[in-house]
């Protein structure tokens, strides 16, 4: 089987590139190495090898981001299986899915492949793509503004990249207005108003380990919708802690329900996220329909962990 890694020198503010230069030196098996320039180069490049007939172990070396991409772009194929090895800042890919933890690891794997066809959220028709999660409201503005934030950088470099997250995790917290979220699926029609954030999962992590859908498999043809309203911030803050164990569910705030799709319609323009990353805003009264995607994709079957180590 052949083998590409896909890395993205700048995931984990730049520490993946460092991690790569000594994680290389580790491999005894013959590889390629492509390098992503910018955002949506990896999803070209996979795009361009969908012509390979041989099976091909696409590798990529980053965060959720990158992740989204080369799965974006493998979606369909039928010769490329996607694995990761955890490099980027957030890594919840590896905890609903697999990543490998060392060059061992995918010594192992190589030795006898194998593989899960896995679901692929999308919206927009298609515009929109995600392997994890998809978020509208409290959690997308969140990293919308951490992403976009000037201090972002040179906070990074000192090493206290956690203090400008926890910084608009507190102004978002002060500022934030709910929005009304109309969920339909089928013939049924559910509304909720003084909503914080709405979550399509297709596995159980988000935010960088927290286990948002403890519920969710990756390979079940269904999405999990959470939509957490109708709280005051201070419980909001209290539930908080419980998310990382995933008994927030038990809240009367917090409901959930799995289809394959759903319709969501937002009564004003807020932020999106897609594993994580900047995806435009809601359209104002428009229903969007979130669903499982028909193209599925490939991931190297490796154990499943929760956590990585
Ligand atoms: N060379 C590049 N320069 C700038 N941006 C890039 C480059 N290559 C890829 N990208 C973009 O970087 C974004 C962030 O990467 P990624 O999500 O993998 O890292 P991260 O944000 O550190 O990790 P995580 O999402 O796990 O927190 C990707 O969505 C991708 O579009």
């Amino acid at each position: 089987m052949k083998v590409v890694f896909l890395i993205n020198p700048i995931a984990g503010n730049g520490r993946a590139l460092k991690k790569w230069q000594q994680f290389k030196q580790t491999l005894s098996f013959p590889y390629e190495a492509l390098f992503t320039e910018k955002g949506g180069h990896a999803t070209q490049m996979v795009k361009a090898m969908h012509k390979l007939v041989e099976p091909t172990l696409l590798i990529g070396f980053g965060g959720d981001g990158t992740l989204r991409e080369i799965i974006a772009g493998a979606a369909g194929s039928k010769s490329l299986i996607v694995g990761s090895v955890a490099a980027g800042s957030g890594n919840d890919f590896g905890r609903g899915y697999t990543s490998f933890p060392n060059a061992a690891a995918i010594q192992q794997f190589l030795e006898a492949p194998s593989f899960i066809k896995e679901d692929l959220g999308e919206f927009d028709d298609g515009a929109y793509q995600f392997a994890s999660s998809s978020g509208i409201g409290f959690d997308a503005e969140i990293s919308v503004l951490v992403n976009r934030s000037p201090a972002k950088k040179w906070l990074n470099k000192i090493g206290a990249g956690k203090l400008v997250y926890l910084l608009y995790v507190i102004k978002t917290l002060v500022d934030f207005k709910h929005f009304q979220l109309v969920v339909e699926e089928g013939n049924q029609r559910k509304i909720y108003d003084n909503v914080w954030f709405a979550t399509v999962s297709n596995q159980p992590f988000f935010g960088g380990g927290m286990k948002i859908s403890p519920n969710s498999k990756t390979d079940d043809g269904l999405m999990e919708l959470t939509v957490v309203h109708n709280l005051s911030r201070l419980k909001l803050l209290l539930i908080f802690g419980t998310v990382f164990t995933g008994t927030h569910t038990r809240f009367k705030e917090v409901s959930q329900i799995s289809r394959p799709e759903f319709r969501l319609t937002v009564n004003k323009s807020i932020f999106r996220h897609v594993d994580g990353d900047e995806a435009g805003k809601t359209p104002e009264n428009k229903a969007v329909t979130y669903a499982v995607s028909k193209q599925y994709w490939q991931s190297a079957n490796i154990a499943k962990k929760e956590e990585l180590k």
